[in-house]
């Protein structure tokens, strides 16, 4: 494809998936690897100086006897250690081929990308960073690297993925290591887990992959990072064990998310279903339906050692013996949080948009349904902006804007649908009378699930539209007004959107700059202000904010004034219902101190400072007014 991208289906659709599983693999890998088997570096962890201190303190702590603990360490590290072997992952690729012709139109991936990380693996030990949408992105992401001969990562799973009956095993013999869930305070495991995790970066093992969001996001919108593991990786090049450590930020983007209806579903609190293999041989029916296409995209590998110039004095390290532990100090700590969040800007730079991202942005805006000609029209309005604003976008050539949006409406048949002209959401069906709570969540679920979709590309319009909601509440057009507008937006969204601390001055300057290259806006020395033809545009950008704006202010009115009824406001607020937004609101008032959370009997306890929530609350009405 002439934009650097290939479809990685085509050669399969051509030639032989036996042979592809089977054809000799012949991976370059990092020249500085000691070549080592998965029981070795087992047993280079069980017999770490680093483990035999922690034991000797939890010895000393606890009371308990060395033999038990060292024991129990071994259980740990069997519980948790991969055990990657090439026949397995030839089995899966076999399997794969098959899964991906079915449900995948195309997997483009960038060539470049793949020609750096193949560069980058033999340099320096690497760490493989995708973006976590759907349980395909591992699936896909080690299918491409047996299929282009690349060493196979192994890969940090949540310990459920463990639990099922075969696929575990097979996970782990296809290079899953596996972690707990909120490990909490226990120090053993921690232990345990570090060192495996350094030793694998430190012998070039293998490239680590690892999720840095922790889950699939629900939202389908990037979800703020986990540093434990990025400071466990991190730390051999701290400790001066490497020289340098290659970072590599993935996006994965879907036309068409194969959970799409459970995210939706889990963001209105019905459970994920149990991680089983009887649950997913039930769920292969979705292996029927199409999925149209996807991208991956391998960013360029990011040199920790270039990024840590001047931030970290490494000669802290040198003060203390590597092999034993070092609480990070706080620039080591806000050093770890910053890369995270840009690990996470980056992998949002590189997303490619469907036309359906787009026509999702606007269905959000016309929830009672919209002509089709008006929602074409709109959306290539939206498309010029959006490539103004630096997003990639698959546009199909040589087809029809009019076709490429049929195909969009179709390929969604279990979002949207088409009636003489009109386009509306579609809620689900069900048995029976429905009662009006039933009625509500069905909206609700029609809606978070077009939400998902506007999400993938809402990064693209955050720092302006933020930009255009600030101008209007600030009280004149002075710059530093803007501004002091635009910061209480980013404090108070700096959950729901990836924002990378401490760089409120360039969020706004870009958020600005987009609007001013793309005429919107004016700016003289001190003031910005709306141009003539910019105020269609500003109009626009506010809306995309406003289902946020109007879910803050609910979730916001019901903390200050729990058990009162959410207002005739919340009626057409079906995202604040999404469980994800109530988190990230909870937080955001937490961290604006309108919120304290204390302990009381081991119990979490809430209390509202209502002044404070009011004064959140009335500035979000100032935007709606
Ligand atoms: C050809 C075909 C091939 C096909 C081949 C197929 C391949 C088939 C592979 C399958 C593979 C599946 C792969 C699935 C993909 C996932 O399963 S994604 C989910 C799993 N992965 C992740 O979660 C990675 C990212 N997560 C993290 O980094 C998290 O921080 C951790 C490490 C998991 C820990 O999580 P957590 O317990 O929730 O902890 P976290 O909130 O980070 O921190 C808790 C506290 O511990 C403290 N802490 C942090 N570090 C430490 C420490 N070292 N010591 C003590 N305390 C610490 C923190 O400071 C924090 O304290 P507070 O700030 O709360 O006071
Ligand atoms: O990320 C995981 C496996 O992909 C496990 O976490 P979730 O199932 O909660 O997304």
């Amino acid at each position: 494809m002439s934009d650097g991208f290939f479809d990685i289906l085509e050669e399969r659709r051509r030639s032989s998936d036996l042979s592809h599983a089977f054809r000799t693999f012949n991976p370059q890998p990092y020249r500085g690897a000691t070549p080592i088997s998965a029981a070795v570096l087992n047993r280079m962890v069980l017999e770490s100086q680093y483990l035999s201190y922690i034991i000797q303190e939890i010895m000393v702590e606890c009371d308990e006897p060395h033999e038990a603990l060292l024991e129990e360490a071994s259980a740990l590290l069997d519980e948790m250690s991969q055990n990657l072997q090439l026949g397995f992952i030839r089995l899966l690729g076999f399997a794969l081929s098959k899964v991906f012709k079915s449900v995948f139109s195309s997997i483009h991936v960038n060539e470049d990308g793949l020609t750096r990380l193949q560069q980058a693996i033999q340099e320096y030990p690497v760490i493989l960073m995708p973006n976590h949408r759907s349980y395909m992105d591992f699936l896909v992401l080690s299918y491409i690297m047996f299929t282009y001969d690349l060493s196979i990562p192994v890969i940090a799973a949540g310990i459920p993925l463990m639990g099922m009956k075969l696929i575990g095993e097979i996970f782990r013999r296809s290079g899953a290591f596996f972690i707990r869930r909120a490990i909490g305070s226990d120090k053993l495991y921690w232990a345990v887990l570090s060192e495996y995790v350094r030793t694998i970066v430190r012998t070039g093992y293998a490239p680590l992959e690892f999720y840095i969001e922790g889950l699939r996001s629900r939202t389908l919108k990037s979800l703020t990072p986990k540093l434990g593991m990025m400071h466990m990786v991190l730390e051999p090049f701290f400790k001066g064990e490497v020289f340098d450590i290659s970072l590599v930020p993935i996006s994965i983007s879907y036309e068409r998310v194969l959970e799409e209806s459970l995210l939706a579903h889990e963001l209105l609190g019905v459970p994920k279903p149990k991680e089983t293999t009887e649950a997913l041989l039930k769920a292969r029916t979705v292996l029927k339906e199409d999925y149209g296409c996807m991208h991956v995209c391998f960013g360029n590998p990011v040199s920790v050692r270039d990024l840590v110039k001047g931030k970290i004095n490494r000669r802290q390290y040198n003060l203390v013996p590597r092999d034993l532990p070092m609480k990070p100090s706080k620039e080591t700590q806000e050093f770890v949080s910053g890369l995270a969040h840009m690990i996470i800007r980056l992998q949002e730079r590189n997303v490619v948009l469907s036309a359906w991202n787009l026509m999702a942005v606007v269905l959000l805006q016309n929830l009672q349904g919209i002509d089709l000609d008006l929602l074409t029209h709109k959306t290539l309005g939206l498309r010029r902006l959006a490539l103004r604003f630096g997003a990639h976008l698959r546009w199909p050539k040589n087809v029809s804007d009019s076709e490429v949006m049929s195909s969009s409406v179709s390929l969604h048949h279990s979002v949207v649908r088409c009636e003489r002209g009109r386009v509306y959401l579609v809620e689900e069906a069900g048995p029976g009378p429905v009662t009006q709570e039933e009625a509500v969540f069905r909206r609700a679920a029609a809606v978070l699930m077009c939400a998902s979709y506007r999400n993938q590309a809402v990064h693209v319009f955050t720092r302006p539209a933020i930009v255009a909601v600030a101008m209007r509440t600030a009280a004149r057009n002075r710059t530093d007004d803007v501004f002091h507008h635009f910061k209480f937006l980013l404090e108070l969204f700096s959950n729901e959107f990836v924002l990378i601390p401490g760089q409120a001055v360039q969020d706004f300057e870009e958020g600005c700059s987009f609007l001013q290259q793309s005429g919107v806006i004016g700016r003289s020395d001190e003031e910005i202000y709306v141009r003539d033809n910019g105020q269609e545009t500003i109009i626009f950008l506010r809306e995309i904010l406003q289902p946020f704006i109007e879910s803050y202010q609910v979730t916001s009115h019901l903390h200050s004034c729990p058990g009162s009824s959410p207002s005739p406001l919340a009626i057409e607020s079906y995202e604040s219902l999404s469980s994800d937004l109530q988190k990230n609101v909870l937080s955001a008032l937490l961290s604006m101190a309108a919120v304290t959370k204390t302990k009381v009997d081991d119990q979490n306890e809430i209390r509202v400072n209502k002044s404070a929530v009011k004064r959140i609350w009335d500035m979000l009405s100032k935007i709606m007014d």
